[in-house]
C-alpha cells in the first residue's frame, strides 16, 4: 500500500512517517519535491503514485501571518484538502486530515463537541474550516482529527519558544485566559495509527490529551518540569506572569475557549486519553534525549 504523508517535515507529518512506516510504502515528499501550492504538481504526483491512504499533515499554520496572506492560507488549508478528497473519492482511497480548535467561536466555558457549530475568529481558522467542509462534502472515506496547541521536541512550537525565551529572560508575561489542551505531535500520530488499525467509523474526531490549562499554565508547567530535569534556564516558574489576552495584542484574534470534548474518540478507541502534564514530561524527555545526541 502506498501511503502519502504531506507536510512530512512538519511536527505531525514527521511523527506520522515514523508511526506508519511498518504499514506500507510511506511516500513523504518534502517541499522541494512537491510544492503543494501547485495544484497541477499535486495532481501529477497523485496520478503517478496512486496512494491508497493519504495522511494530510501539511498546512499553513502561521496564525498571525495568515491575516495578511489569506490566499496562501486558503490554498494549503482549504483547496489542498478539497483536491486530496476529490482524488480519494474518485479512487476509493482513504483520507486522514488534521484540523484545529480554531474552527470554533471560542465563547463560553463548555467543551466543544464535534457537532458544535463552527465559527472561526481568524483567517487560519476560516481556511481550516473550509478544508474540513470540503473533505466532509466530498463523499470520500475520511477521518478528520481536530486537535489543539500542537508541540513537539522538534519543529517550531510554544514549548521550543518557551525553552528559548527561558534561557534569555528572567521574566515573561503569558496569556492566562485562553484555555485548551497542549497536544504532542507524537500523541496525534499514535492515536491516528490506532484509529486506522481499529478501522474506527469515518468522521470528525477531537484529538487531544485530557485536562486543560491556559498558555500561562502550560508555560509555568514547562518551566517547573524543566527545573526538575535540571535544564539550565534564566527563569523560574514563579517569574511567569499571567496576563489577559487584551495585554498581548496580535494580528489574529484567538479563541478564549478551546476546550475539546474527547469522549467520541475515547469511545471509538476504547481508551482514555492521557493527561497533558504527563505528555509534556514525555516530550521534554525526548527533547533532552535529542539534545544529548
Ligand atoms: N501547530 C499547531 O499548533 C496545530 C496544528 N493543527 C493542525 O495539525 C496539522 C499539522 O500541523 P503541524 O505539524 O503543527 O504543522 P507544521 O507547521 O509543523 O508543518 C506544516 C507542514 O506543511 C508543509 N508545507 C506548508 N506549506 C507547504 C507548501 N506550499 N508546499 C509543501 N509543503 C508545505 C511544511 O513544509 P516546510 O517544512 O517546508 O515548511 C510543513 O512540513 C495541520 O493541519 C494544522 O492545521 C491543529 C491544531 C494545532
Ligand atoms: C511568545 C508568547 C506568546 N503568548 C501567547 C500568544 C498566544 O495567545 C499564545 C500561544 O502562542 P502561539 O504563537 O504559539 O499561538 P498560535 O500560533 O495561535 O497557536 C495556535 O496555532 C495554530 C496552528 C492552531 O491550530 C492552534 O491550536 C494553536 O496551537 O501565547 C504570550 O502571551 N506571551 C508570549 O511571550
Amino acid at each position: 500500500m502506498n501511503i502519502l504523508v504531506t507536510g512530512a517535515n512538519g511536527q505531525v507529518g514527521f511523527e506520522l512517517q515514523r508511526h506508519f512506516a511498518l504499514l506500507g510504502n510511506v511516500l513523504a515528499p518534502e517541499r522541494a519535491e512537491l510544492e503543494l501550492t501547485d495544484a497541477h504538481a499535486v495532481e501529477r504526483y497523485l496520478q503517478t503514485h496512486r496512494p491508497q491512504l493519504i495522511l494530510n499533515a501539511a498546512a499553513y499554520t502561521a496564525v498571525d501571518k495568515a491575516e495578511s496572506e489569506p490566499e496562501q492560507a486558503k490554498r494549503l488549508n482549504s483547496e489542498l484538502p478539497a483536491q486530496l478528497a476529490e482524488y480519494a473519492a474518485a479512487q476509493g482511497a482513504y483520507l486522514v486530515h488534521y484540523s484545529t480548535d480554531y474552527v470554533y467561536p471560542g465563547d463560553g466555558e463548555a467543551a466543544w463537541h464535534e457537532q458544535s457549530p463552527t465559527q472561526p475568529l481568524n483567517v487560519y481558522g476560516q481556511t481550516k474550516c473550509a478544508g474540513d467542509e470540503a473533505v466532509i462534502n466530498s463523499g470520500c472515506q475520511h477521518l478528520i482529527f481536530r486537535t489543539s496547541w500542537v508541540y513537539a521536541a522538534r519543529g517550531k512550537n510554544f514549548l521550543k519558544t518557551m525553552l528559548m525565551l527561558g534561557k534569555q529572560r528572567d521574566s515573561l508575561s503569558i496569556v492566562n485566559d485562553q484555555i485548551g489542551a497542549p497536544t504532542p505531535a507524537r500523541l496525534i500520530a499514535l492515536a491516528t495509527l490506532h484509529a486506522w488499525q481499529q478501522r474506527i467509523a469515518p468522521g470528525v474526531y477531537h484529538l487531544a490529551p485530557s485536562g486543560t490549562t491556559s498558555w500561562h499554565g502550560f508555560a509555568s508547567e514547562i518551566f517547573k518540569q524543566a527545573e526538575e530535569a535540571d535544564i539550565a534556564l534564566a527563569i523560574t516558574p514563579n517569574q511567569v506572569r499571567g496576563i489577559p489576552t487584551a495585554e498581548y495584542p496580535t494580528p489574529a484574534t484567538r479563541p478564549l475557549n478551546s476546550r475539546l470534548a474527547l469522549n467520541k474518540l475515547e469511545t471509538a478507541l476504547g481508551t482514555a486519553m492521557p493527561h497533558w502534564q504527563d505528555q509534556l514530561a514525555l516530550t521534554l524527555k525526548e527533547h533532552l534525549d535529542d539534545a544529548s545526541l
